[in-house]
């Protein structure tokens, strides 16, 4: 068996009109270990056709290519790529360096798939760029390399992952003399170490320089010359192991071309940044306000009890008497601590010292009045009392409103007897106390209830307070109640449908502020379109060390996800600061934090930002791995 046999290889190529172009017509030979043999022959003979066959490049061939008695028309796809990590260095005429990494970086490419640990890599990196006399040039990038220069750092990567063939595609065609001569010696010290070293070339004094030359001339392999012995014939397994590129790998890659790109990446994720911005900062502002709102009105009247009615179709619900069953029903709801009899009276007219003030809308007291709404003085729980609002006292006594405390009012109030004719009650009660609130008259239902009884009439509730324990069982409640049939007009319900609406409102507009993000999609998938491009020859070079089409695609899904992920977190920070500034802006006016950024709000933000950029990341990626490696690595 020997290491490397070529048997019977024919291939051709199907050009675009359809036909057939034969360019390998029945190659054998065999090498060795320790041979540096130079194919030469014609332009366009097949040399580096036959390469890229015997690299596991090319797949598409008859014959049959082994190597250790294995059969690279065995493998698979992931096999090949294994194949080439662990056996195959190239070295190419144009050095094929990734510009965007250092020289160090380049070589540790292929190390990251071994199993050394990271240390070991660098350090082995290292040894093999002082082995080809570039210590201490580690950190510079290719572009800052003479032709020679980078030719040995090419070498140093081709021995990186101590592969068993270093195949060498016109390695000297672009060095000057001197330079040739040195990247030869290097190339005869690799063959003497027990490789395999394959280089194809059009020079004679080159191929002199070997130990054995072969001839190949339309598309057969007329002339075989040895030279001389081989250096080595002990074929030396590399025992590094290999496996494909890591995650962490990738992802410093994917940072590295980032960091070249700094410019483009940096109007992408501001654009980016925006989108989330908008959005995230409509969703605050539609939590800010829903809580300004509920934060005002559970302030100025209790949110724990609700004024419980009767649906009715014309929406006359002061008319539709509540009764005992209806108390019985609300007080067995397990939320309610309290059930309040209740009045609405939409005018009572306040009578003192002969002049007559009507209130637009008032009612009997009950829990939905807060203290704090008081300017002064208590609420009208006892009998006989009312609380007027401060604008009611101010129409009898501008300047001095409040002397109206403790005085005796006359009230009259609207009802209706049990044959609905209307009644007019009246009686002499004190005020007791004045409150913020507008255009109202407050009396207890006690008061009211006796003013009805004078006149002969049974006072019927037209509502009921009914009062939960806490906050939260508000809804709950509500819900049993509305099942029950009854209406609901308490402030929690207000607070609840208020806030429906600016929720909806804000759902609205961070959905139009969502269009954004389309347009920051689509800037992504321009760019990584256009990096596809521009990084063609990259690719072919990763593809030619092994790396596999997946990690291909994760290198440019990485990319687009690291930019979805800034500019997520910096479309927060400006969220974040404008909302400080509005915040701080809002206290004088409303004494409320008005842009209220939730943490769910911030992961929402940011898993929409990686979507994004994941979709848009999609096709390009995806054009990327499909690319074909010798098509890539012949990119001009
Ligand atoms: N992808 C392709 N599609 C069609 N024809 C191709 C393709 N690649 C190579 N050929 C043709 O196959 C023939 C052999 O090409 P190859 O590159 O192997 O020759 P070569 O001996 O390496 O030439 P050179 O010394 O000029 O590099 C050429 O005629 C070339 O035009």
């Amino acid at each position: 068996m020997q290491f490397l046999e070529i048997n019977n290889i024919h291939k051709s190529y199907h050009l675009a009109d359809g036909a057939e172009l034969p360019v390998l017509k029945g190659i054998n030979a065999t090498f060795g270990p320790g041979e540096f043999v130079s194919i030469v022959g014609e332009s366009g003979g097949g040399k580096s056709t036959l390469m890229n066959i015997i690299a596991g490049l090319d797949s598409e061939y008859s014959g049959d290519v082994s190597i250790n008695g294995r059969s690279l028309k065995q493998m698979n796809e992931r096999e090949l790529d294994q194949y080439r990590r662990e056996n195959i260095g190239f070295i190419f005429q144009s050095f094929n360096l990734i510009s965007h990494l250092t020289i160090l970086e380049n070589v540790l490419v292929g190390l990251e798939m071994t199993n050394l640990t990271h240390a070991d890599q660098v350090k082995k990196a290292k040894h093999l760029l002082t082995e080809v006399g570039l210590e201490k040039r580690e950190n510079v990038y290719p572009n800052q390399l003479s032709g020679g220069q980078k030719q040995r750092v090419a070498i140093a990567r081709a021995l990186a992952t101590d592969p068993q063939i270093i195949i060498a595609d016109e390695p000297t065609g672009a060095l000057d003399e001197q330079n040739t001569q040195e990247i030869l010696k290097l190339l005869d010290r690799i063959a003497a170490q027990g490789k395999l070293v394959i280089a194809v070339t059009h020079s004679q004094a080159v191929a002199k320089h070997g130990t054995r030359i072969v001839h190949l001339d339309h598309g057969i392999l007329d002339h075989d010359e040895t030279l001389k012995k081989p250096y080595n014939d002990i074929s030396q397994q590399s025992t590094l192991g290999s496996h494909h590129l890591r995650f962490r790998a990738i992802i410093q890659m994917a940072l590295k071309h980032m960091q070249r790109n700094f410019g483009t990446n940096l109007l992408i994720t501001l654009g980016g940044a925006v989108g989330i911005f908008s959005v995230v900062l409509m969703l605050a502002l539609g939590r800010g306000i829903g809580g300004y709102i509920s934060h005002e009105i559970s302030g100025n009247l209790n949110p724990t009890t609700s004024e419980v009615t009767h649906k009715v179709k014309d929406g006359n619900t002061a008319a539709v008497e509540m009764t005992a069953k209806d108390i019985s029903k609300l007080k067995g709801l397990t939320q309610v601590t309290h059930v309040e009899k209740g009045f609405f009276m939409p005018s009572v007219q306040v009578q003192y010292h002969g002049r007559n003030v009507t209130t637009s809308y008032s009612q009997t007291y009950n829990r939905t009045f807060l203290r704090k709404n008081l300017i002064k003085g208590k609420n009208p729980t006892d009998n006989n009392s009312i609380v007027l609002s401060r604008d009611i006292a101010k129409k009898y006594n501008k300047q001095h409103y409040q002397n109206l405390l403790g005085k005796t009012v006359t009230v009259y109030v609207n009802a209706t007897d049990e044959h609905q004719r209307p009644v007019l009650l009246k009686k002499e009660v004190n005020v007791v106390g004045l409150t913020k609130s507008s255009n109202t008259a407050v009396l207890s239902w006690e008061t009211v209830a006796n003013m009805a009884k004078d006149q002969n009439v049974k006072l019927k509730p037209t509502f009921l307070a009914v009062t939960v324990r806490q906050l939260k069982d508000v809804k709950p409640f509500e819900a049993q109640a509305k099942k029950l049939n009854y209406k609901l007009t308490g402030v929690g319900s207000y607070i609840n449908t208020i806030n429906q609406y600016v929720s909806l409102a804000s759902y609205v507009l961070a959905g139009i502020a969502a269009i954004s993000l389309i347009v920051s999609a689509i800037m992504i998938i321009v760019v990584l379109y256009i990096s596809v491009g521009t990084r063609t020859k990259e690719i072919g070079i990763l593809r030619a060390l092994g790396v596999r089409k997946a990690d291909i695609r994760a290198l440019f899904v990485s990319e687009a996800m690291i930019l979805g992920l800034l500019y997520s977190v910096l479309g927060l920070i400006f969220a974040e600061l404008l909302g400080l500034v509005i915040n701080t802006a809002a206290k004088g006016f409303v004494h409320y934090s008005i842009i209220q950024l939730a943490p769910s709000f911030m992961l929402f933000a940011i898993l929409v930002g990686v979507l994004i950029s994941l979709v848009a990341a999609w096709a390009p990626a995806r054009k990327a791995a499909k690319l074909d490696p010798i098509e890539a690595l012949s990119y001009e």
